[in-house]
C-alpha cells in the first residue's frame, strides 16, 4: 500500500501519545529516525515518550518524554539516544526471584504499563528480533508500527534497511585503503565484514571497493577456487588481491567460524574469525603473504551518510503517519522509490538473503569477480 508520503494528515486520529524504542544492534540513522518521528508527531500535537534500551525499558518502566528540543542536533549522530539491547525479550525476561534467576513472561506488565502511561501506540525501530517481539505485542492488542533497522539489510519486504548504505561506505573506504597497501606489498588483503546469514554488506562493499573475491554466507566457498583466482591475477602481473569475506561465510561442507557463544540471546552465536582462517589456509596454498583486517563495529558506529539520513527521515515520518492513519501491525518499507507499509509478519518470517540471481551479484560475476564457488 502506498501511504501518500508527505501528505499532511488532516483526519482525526485516536493516537494522542506515541512511544518509541530502538532495539537490536545499533546502526547509523537510528537518531535520524527518532528525530523525524518526534518532529512529525509534535508538529501534529501528538506527545512522544522514549523507551530506554529497547524492550528492557518497556519492562522496567524506563521512559522519558521526547520533545523537539530533545532531538536537536542528533541527525548526524551515530548510535541511539535511547540506548538499545540485544537481549531483554519481555516474553522471556531474565528475572531474579530471591537468589534464583528465572526466565519469565513479563509482557502483561508491559501492556499494563503502556495503558497506565496513556500510550496509544508504539513505534519499534529494530531488526528481525526486535520486530518479532513487537509483533508478539501486536498479537496481544498493542498498536505497533515497525521501522526496518539493520546494517545487514536482511529484512524482507524492503529494498533497504537504514544504516546499510553507511556500513557499505565504511567498508568501501577500508577497501580503498587496503588496496594501496596490498599493491605496494604484493599481498593478499582480506577484509572481514559483518553479515551473519546474509552477505549484502560484503557484496555491495566488494563491488564498490573493487574486490577480486567476495565470499558470502549464501555461497559456500572452495579454497581451490579462491587460490586459482589470486594466482591467475598474479600471472597477469597483478601481484596483489583483495578479498571481502562476510563473517558468516563458510567453506563448502564446513561451518561458520564462531568466536564464542553468549547466553541470554535468541541467537547465542557470536561470529568472527573466518578472515584469519582463510588467510592461514590461503598462505599455505598460494605462498603469498596475506593480511587480515576485521572491520567489526566500525561498520555500526558513526554518522550516517546522506542517503541513510534521508531514508531514516522518511521512515520516521512514515511510521508516525501510519500510526495517525490507524494502520498498525505494519512496517514501513522502501519499495522502488516509494515508502510503503507492509505487514510486519511478512517482514520477519524469514531473513532476506542474497539470491543467486541477484543483479548486483550477476554484474560482479560478469566482470570477473569470484565468489569462491
Ligand atoms: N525470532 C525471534 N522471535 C522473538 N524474539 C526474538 C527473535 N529473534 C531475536 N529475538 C529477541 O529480540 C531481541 C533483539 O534481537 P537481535 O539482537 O537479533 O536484534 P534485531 O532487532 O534483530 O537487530 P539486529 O539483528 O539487526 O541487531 C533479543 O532480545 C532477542 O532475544
Ligand atoms: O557485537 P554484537 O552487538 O553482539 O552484534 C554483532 C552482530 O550484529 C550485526 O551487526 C547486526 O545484526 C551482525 O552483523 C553481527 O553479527
Ligand atoms: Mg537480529
Amino acid at each position: 500500500m502506498k501511504p501518500n508520503e508527505g501528505e499532511q494528515w488532516d483526519g482525526q486520529s485516536e493516537v494522542k501519545k506515541l512511544a518509541i524504542l530502538t532495539g537490536g544492534g545499533d546502526c547509523p540513522g537510528l537518531n535520524a529516525v527518532i528525530r523525524a518521528a518526534v518532529k512529525t508527531a509534535c508538529h501534529r500535537g501528538i506527545a512522544v515518550v522514549g523507551i530506554q534500551d529497547g524492550f528492557r525499558g518497556a519492562v522496567e518502566g524506563d521512559f522519558r518524554p521526547l520533545e523537539p528540543k530533545d532531538v536537536s542536533g542528533i541527525l548526524p549522530r551515530g548510535g541511539t539516544i535511547l540506548g538499545t539491547t540485544n537481549r531483554d525479550n519481555p516474553f522471556a525476561y531474565p528475572t531474579w526471584v530471591g537468589e534464583e534467576r528465572q526466565v519469565q513472561d513479563r509482557s502483561a506488565e508491559v501492556m499494563d504499563r503502556f495503558k497506565a502511561e496513556g500510550i496509544d501506540a508504539l513505534i519499534a525501530i529494530g531488526g528481525d528480533g526486535s520486530l518479532s517481539i513487537a509483533l508478539e505485542f501486536a498479537k496481544q492488542g498493542l498498536k505497533v508500527v515497525g521501522v526496518p533497522k539493520t546494517i545487514d539489510n536482511d529484512l524482507m519486504c524492503t529494498d533497504l534497511t537504514f544504516g546499510f548504505q553507511t556500513a557499505v561506505a565504511t567498508a568501501q573506504d577500508a577497501l580503498d585503503r587496503l588496496h594501496t597497501t596490498a599493491e605496494s606489498h604484493h599481498r593478499i588483503m582480506i577484509l572481514e565484514v559483518m553479515g551473519r546469514y546474509a552477505g549484502w554488506i560484503a557484496l555491495y562493499a566488494g563491488v564498490a571497493g573493487g574486490a577480486d573475491v567476495i565470499l558470502i554466507p549464501e555461497i559456500p566457498y572452495q579454497l581451490r577456487s579462491i587460490a586459482e583466482a589470486v594466482q591467475r591475477r598474479a600471472r597477469l602481473g597483478k601481484h596483489f588481491s583483495i578479498i571481502v569475506v562476510a563473517e558468516g561465510a563458510k567453506p563448502l561442507g564446513g561451518d561458520m567460524v564462531v568466536e564464542r557463544t553468549m547466553s541470554g540471546r535468541t541467537d547465542p552465536i557470536k561470529l568472527g574469525g573466518i578472515g584469519a582462517k582463510l588467510a592461514a589456509d590461503l598462505e599455505k596454498v598460494t605462498d603469498m603473504e596475506t593480511r587480515v583486517t576485521v572491520l567489526g563495529h566500525l561498520q555500526r558506529g558513526g554518522s550516517p551518510i546522506a542517503v541513510d539520513r534521508v531514508l531514516s527521515t522518511r521512515y520516521g515520518v512514515a511510521a508516525v503517519e501510519s500510526a495517525l492513519a490507524g494502520d498498525f501491525g505494519m512496517m514501513v518499507a522502501l519499495q522502488g522509490q516509494d515508502i510503503v507499509r507492509v505487514p510486519m509478519a511478512e517482514a520477519v518470517h524469514k531473513l532476506k538473503q542474497v539470491e543467486l540471481d541477484d543483479p548486483v551479484l550477476n554484474s560482479a560475476r560478469s566482470m570477473g569477480i569470484k565468489f569462491g564457488d
